[in-house]
């Protein structure tokens, strides 16, 4: 792993990948990198070397894959990366039929875990102002597994007239997310809410509650409840508190997209992919084609996405100066909404330019 403790300071000499995507990606990755370099030097945390690695449109031209082997092959020596949103719908037609890349990535490094908050900031409109909730999404199973007994690979069509999918639920795969969930859970109100279908897919999803059931007898300070994923949609519109939620894949892609909005807006909306060994940076919203180009896109969710990443190397490494450097860029982000300064979805007026800026003058100002 190319990540070093540099010194008694706790500063790193650290290697992290940059795969820009498209859309929006190309406007706010670029961006995060900037701020994520100014909170470093502000705090004394050491220098990241940015490998940037080929990803997404650009990629089929010049190495006729969104994600070429060479890119594969960087991302398994590195410990962490910033992933933008790619915009696949948009691919040429024998690259849609692939599994979208960022579902690629985290099934080939085995990121397991999407842990997706939702938390409104001061300063700006919100649905949901008093949202604190973190989504834990299982990443690898449910109808984005790509093995299962018919085909080894995600969809199929046994005829030209019928179209199929199977979800695959393991007991393994419900233990690792549910510990993930447990363990997070400990660190907050001591409250995990598992999401599920059981209803009507009591072996699939029913697996999926009782395992997390299972485990919750791992954690006794935890309170465990369960709700349906139809119903859970309502509570969080409705105001229900929750604290963390573990859920299976799809659901989670869902229900974290509704309460990302609910907090502010998608381009709020931060998450981190995580394995034992590697995490990915990746904003939970898409490469917005309708904005793209047009310097309007939010950069908060991918910023605070980076954030999460920093702490996560820091507490994996023991970098405590990689953990102030995450509480800098947040510090930064919340006193420029508080200062009344947001993009468009946020209701404001700043660009991604101006936005940018802002935040970098005072992640630089408390130096
Ligand atoms: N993680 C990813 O890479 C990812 C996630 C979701 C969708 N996608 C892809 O992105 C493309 C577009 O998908 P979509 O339109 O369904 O979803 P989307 O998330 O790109 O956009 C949904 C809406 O939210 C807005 N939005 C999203 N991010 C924003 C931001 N940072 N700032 C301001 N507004 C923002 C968009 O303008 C749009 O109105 C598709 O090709 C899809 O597959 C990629
Ligand atoms: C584009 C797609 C692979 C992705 C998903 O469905 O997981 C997106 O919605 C997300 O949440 O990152």
């Amino acid at each position: 792993m190319a990540l070093k403790v540099g010194d008694d300071e706790g500063m790193v000499d650290l290697s992290l990948g940059v795969l820009e995507g498209d859309g929006i990606g190309r406007e706010i990755v670029p961006a995060t990198v900037r701020v994520v370099d100014a909170a470093m030097r502000a705090t004394s945390a050491g220098a990241i070397t940015w490998q940037k690695l080929p990803f997404g449109a650009s990629a089929i031209q010049t190495h006729g894959s969104p994600l070429p082997p060479e890119t594969q092959d960087a991302l398994s020596d590195l410990p962490g990366w910033l992933l933008g949103p790619h915009d696949n719908a948009s691919y040429p037609a024998e690259f849609r039929t692939m599994t979208a890349p960022g579902g690629t990535i985290r099934k080939r490094y085995g990121l397991y875990a999407n842990i997706r908050p939702a938390v409104a900031l001061p300063g700006v409109r919100s649905v949901r102002p008093d949202i604190d909730v973190v989504i834990v999404r299982e990443n690898t199973e449910g109808f984005y597994a790509d093995r299962n007994m018919f085909t080894g690979s995600g969809e199929f069509m046994p005829t030209k007239d019928v179209a199929m999918a199977v979800a695959v639920v393991t007991r393994e795969a419900c233990t690792r997310i549910a510990r993930t969930a447990f363990t997070l859970a400990r660190q907050r109100r001591n409250r995990v809410t598992v999401v599920h279908k059981a209803n009507v897919l009591p072996l699939t999803t029913g697996l999926f509650l009782e395992t997390c059931r299972e485990v919750g007898h791992e954690f006794p300070g935890v309170r465990i409840d369960d709700v349906h994923v139809d119903a859970m949609a309502a509570h969080l519109v409705r105001g229900g508190d929750y604290d963390v939620i573990v859920t299976e894949n799809m659901f989670g892609d869902i229900l974290s997209d509704l309460a990302g909005e609910l907090s502010g807006s998608l381009g709020i909306a931060a998450s981190l992919n995580t394995s034992e060994t590697q995490a990915m940076a990746q904003a939970a919203h898409g490469a917005a084609p309708d904005i793209a180009g047009r310097n309007r896109a939010n950069p908060i969710a991918m910023f605070m996405s980076a954030a999460m990443l920093l702490d996560w190397l820091a507490q994996r490494e023991g970098a405590a100066q990689m953990g102030r450097a995450a509480q800098r860029i947040r510090r930064a982000v919340t006193a420029t909404t508080t200062a009344g300064i947001a993009t468009s979805d946020l209701g404001g007026l700043a660009s991604t330019s101006e936005f940018t800026e802002n935040v970098l003058a005072r992640v630089a100002r408390w130096s």
